[in-house]
């Protein structure tokens, strides 16, 4: 504010001078009484340019401070909402897309967002500042001045609208090329291996392209836009405005020290107007492409804990887990994935999951992990709902290995101890972690890496059976009651994957449940129960010998058979 009142100040200052150099010239006067009378006046406006420079200084720092704050503020918080979706919103939404949204999003709206205030500020006072001075040098110039206003302001509402619309397309073709850019990378062994690097580099300029062209219409738009109303506000009133100033000079009615004023005042008008236009073409944008950020920072996910959430203590649970009528139906899908499934593990017990691929194996392990919710029936942990219980509680309750084993770029034991809950500390700690590193028989190759030396993106520098043992290992490391695994042996050789079996059952054995979807015999040899399923349903179980032994036996005829034993 006082930027904006020093620099009209100092227009009118600059007019009081030439006022004062002009009359001492018409009067012939001794120059050295104009330098006098000048000096105080040449003094102030010294003091108003050093106090308008040093101003500006401190308010770039601060609003630069401001506007790195804000953006990590807002990133912070996207994220915090992202990483709380269920795993279902980011099979619909691809990750580049995501950090795009993430980094650009926020980035753009940070921008607009921490200029208006000081923006808005700065020239509605330039604005008000100007006018009211410029009244005070000439009223009927002034209205001829803000005479084409209305127009110029509709002008910019439209502009406003123009850009609006595009910024959310801009946007989202940007998210779409780097999603195009993220999915190539992660997957580039298969680009490579498939040969189609020129497919994803066409489908990359494909998306880029796009992307320039969104941004080419948006400029031209804007530019006509921009064009037609400053040439309404500056160009198109500025003749009638000279040509009215020079007939009040000539009549006397205008000094010239008031022209320079008055036109300085107006070059200020006009900035400001020009200014509070590109502001409120930017809110405008900012307004349209905040929308996708709020969506995202306001989005509920589908599965979280009640505010009514029962809180359960690691310690007070047993580990029964048991499945009652449930049936489940991916998001956008017609055909049911499970249809009224029904067993329970105890604890104590290894329950093998069988069945063809797509039986709905990974499906049961999804649901029994809470990574979605099933549409019918209930899954239970000790006789509690899984959806009444708190999601933080359950999940500690639950070690889980994935059919693709996750891995992070970090240490091999920053791998084994990621998220464990185990409560020790230092050497005791380590102690644990070696324990469950042996279990998964990981210790000789854990051993001959480098302690602190990351492991990759995804792991990468493993083979896929030490991914595998790690990520077994992490899930035993847990110590929960409860291991969910989707075939964990699957990249194993038979000898480790008899191993890997044996420490399953010797886990059962200690109290655990253990819930294990596997095509391989040996694990479903050494399992307690056997469940199979076929298109979603179960359709039999009990013990291998029982299902051996029974007539038309379909676990006998289709599961294993099919089976791989190494
Ligand atoms: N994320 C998903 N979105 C939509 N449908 C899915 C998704 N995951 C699985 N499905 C579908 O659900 C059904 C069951 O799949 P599921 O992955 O549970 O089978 P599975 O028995 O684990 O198979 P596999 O042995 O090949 O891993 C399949 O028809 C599959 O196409």
């Amino acid at each position: 504010m006082s930027l904006a009142g020093t620099a009209s100040l100092r227009a009118f200052l600059t007019g009081r001078l030439l006022d004062i150099a002009l009359e001492f010239a018409r009067n012939g006067s001794d120059p050295s009484g104009a330098f006098a009378a000048l000096a105080p006046i040449a003094g102030l406006y010294f003091a108003c340019a050093l106090y308008g420079y040093m101003a500006n200084v401190v308010q770039g720092i601060l609003f630069a401070l401001a506007r790195w704050k804000m953006s990590m503020s807002m990133r912070q918080k996207l994220f915090k909402a992202l990483i709380r979706q269920e795993v279902g919103f980011f099979e619909q939404n691809s990750s580049g897309a995501l950090v795009s949204r993430l980094t650009n999003d926020t980035d753009q709206l940070q921008n607009v967002l921490n200029r208006a205030p000081e923006t808005l500020v700065t020239n509605v006072m330039r604005l008000v500042v100007s006018l009211v001075l410029m009244a005070q040098q000439h009223v009927l110039l002034t209205l001829v001045s803000v005479a084409p206003l209305p127009l110029a302001f509709l002008l910019v509402k439209k502009t406003g609208k123009v850009v609006g619309r595009y910024g959310v397309l801009q946007n989202d073709s940007l998210a779409r090329v780097n999603a195009v850019a993220s999915e190539a990378i992660a997957n580039v062994r298969a680009v490579q291996i498939a040969g189609a690097e020129k497919t994803e580099v066409e489908e990359y300029c494909q998306a880029t392209n796009k992307y320039l062209k969104v941004i080419e219409q948006t400029l031209f738009k804007e530019t006509a836009l921009r064009f037609v109303s400053t040439l309404l506000n500056d160009a198109l009133s500025d003749v009638p405005l000279l040509c009215l100033s020079c007939w009040f000079i000539a009549c006397g009615q205008l000094t010239m020290g008031q022209f320079y004023t008055y036109r300085t005042l107006l070059w200020s008008y006009r900035r400001g107007f020009r200014e509070l236009a590109e502001l409120f073409t930017g809110v405008s944008r900012a307004q349209a492409v905040s929308q996708r950020y709020f969506d995202l920072t306001d989005r509920q996910p589908s599965v979280s804990s009640k505010p009514s959430a029962t809180r359960l203590p690691l310690s007070h649970v047993r580990g029964t887990l048991s499945l009652q009528g449930v049936s489940f139906r991916y998001p956008d899908q017609d055909e049911w994935a499970l249809q009224d499934v029904t067993f329970d593990v105890q604890p104590g017990e290894v329950v093998a999951l069988v069945g063809a691929s797509g039986a709905g194996k990974s499906s049961v392990l999804r649901l029994c992990a809470r990574l979605a919710d099933p549409q019918d029936g209930s899954i239970r942990l000790d006789g509690h709902e899984l959806r009444d219980l708190d999601l933080q509680d359950f999940r500690r309750c639950i070690g889980v290995v994935d059919q693709e084993p996750a891995l992070f770029d970090r240490s091999v034991w920053d791998n084994v101890g990621y998220g464990c809950t185990l409560s020790q500390k230092g050497c005791v700690r380590d102690e644990l972690l070696a324990d469950a590193v042996a279990a998964a028989q990981a210790t000789k190759f854990v051993e001959a890496l480098p302690v602190d030396e990351p492991l990759g993106e995804r792991g990468s520098r493993l083979s896929g059976g030490q991914r595998q043992r790690l990520a077994i290992a992490r899930a035993i490391a847990r110590g929960a009651p409860v291991l969910l695994m989707d075939e964990p042996t699957s990249a194993l050789d038979g000898e480790t994957e008899e191993a890997v079996a044996s420490t399953l059952s010797r886990l059962a054995a200690q109290g655990r449940a253990v819930l294990v979807a596997a095509h391989r015999l040996r694990t479903v040899a050494r399992a307690h129960r056997i469940v199979m399923l076929e298109d979603g349903r179960v359709v039999e179980e009990g013990r291998r010998e029982e299902l051996l032994a029974q007539p038309n036996s379909r676990y006998r005829a289709t599961v294993e058979p099919s089976m791989e034993v190494e």
